[in-house]
């Protein structure tokens, strides 16, 4: 299922994902989550992802902090404090991260993009694999940033199959607007 999805976002001309990134930059604009974020975790696209330069350039005029994922040992992962042009590494999938930043706890930040190759209406979401975002959403903090999924509108399927540990993001960010989970 996970190839077959990427395997269809890959069929979107690069030019439709890159509008379609510019819808969904406005969208998220105009929601509070983002008007009342101040650091914000983002990735950097990677492959047929829905590309994040637009919400990024939208960030540096609104004035967040930007972090970017950095992946470990024993599949955790980091949010490291970033700007255009600092110094990256790129890691084992190909995808470009921060090579020495300061690191943000998770916890910490106010509204984190989500990368994925699907999700559902009531939020659920199928990841590259790794497990990176799961294993972060399934901690339990007293006070959590908001997680919006980052997708075109295309990627949304039935019903993606949950593991035990799975938990639903805030809402899905896509160039026809925000799929706030229901159900
Ligand atoms: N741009 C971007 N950055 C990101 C993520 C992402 O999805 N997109 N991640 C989100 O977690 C983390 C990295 N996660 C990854 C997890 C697994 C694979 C991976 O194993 N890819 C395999 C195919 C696996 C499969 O399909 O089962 C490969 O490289 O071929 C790549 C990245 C952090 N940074
Ligand atoms: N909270 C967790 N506790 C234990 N294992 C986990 C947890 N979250 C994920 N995993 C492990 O990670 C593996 C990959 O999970 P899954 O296929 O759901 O990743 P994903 O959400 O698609 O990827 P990503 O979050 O990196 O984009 C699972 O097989 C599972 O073993």
């Amino acid at each position: 299922m996970r190839r077959e999805l990427r395997q269809q976002r890959a069929r979107v001309p690069v030019a439709a994902r890159a509008r379609a990134a510019e819808r969904a930059t406005a969208v998220l604009a105009r929601t509070r989550a983002w008007r009342v974020a101040r650091h914000v975790g983002i990735y950097l696209a990677c492959g047929s992802e829905l590309p994040t330069d637009p919400l990024i350039r939208l960030a540096l005029r609104d004035g967040k902090r930007l972090y970017v994922p950095r992946i470990g040992a024993q599949g955790s992962m980091r949010f490291l404090a970033w700007r255009p042009g600092a110094a990256m590494r790129r890691n084992q999938h190909g995808i470009d991260e921060p090579r020495r930043a300061p690191m943000r706890p998770w916890r910490e930040l106010d509204l984190i993009i989500v990368p994925l190759v699907g999700f559902d209406r009531s939020g659920y979401r199928l990841g590259a694999g790794g497990g990176y975002y799961d294993r972060l959403f399934a901690r339990r903090h007293a006070t959590r940033p908001t997680c919006l999924g980052w997708a075109l509108a295309q990627q949304q399927i039935p019903a993606v199959p949950r593991d035990p540990w799975d938990r639903r993001l805030d809402g899905i960010v896509t160039e026809r607007g925000v799929v706030w989970p229901i159900g």
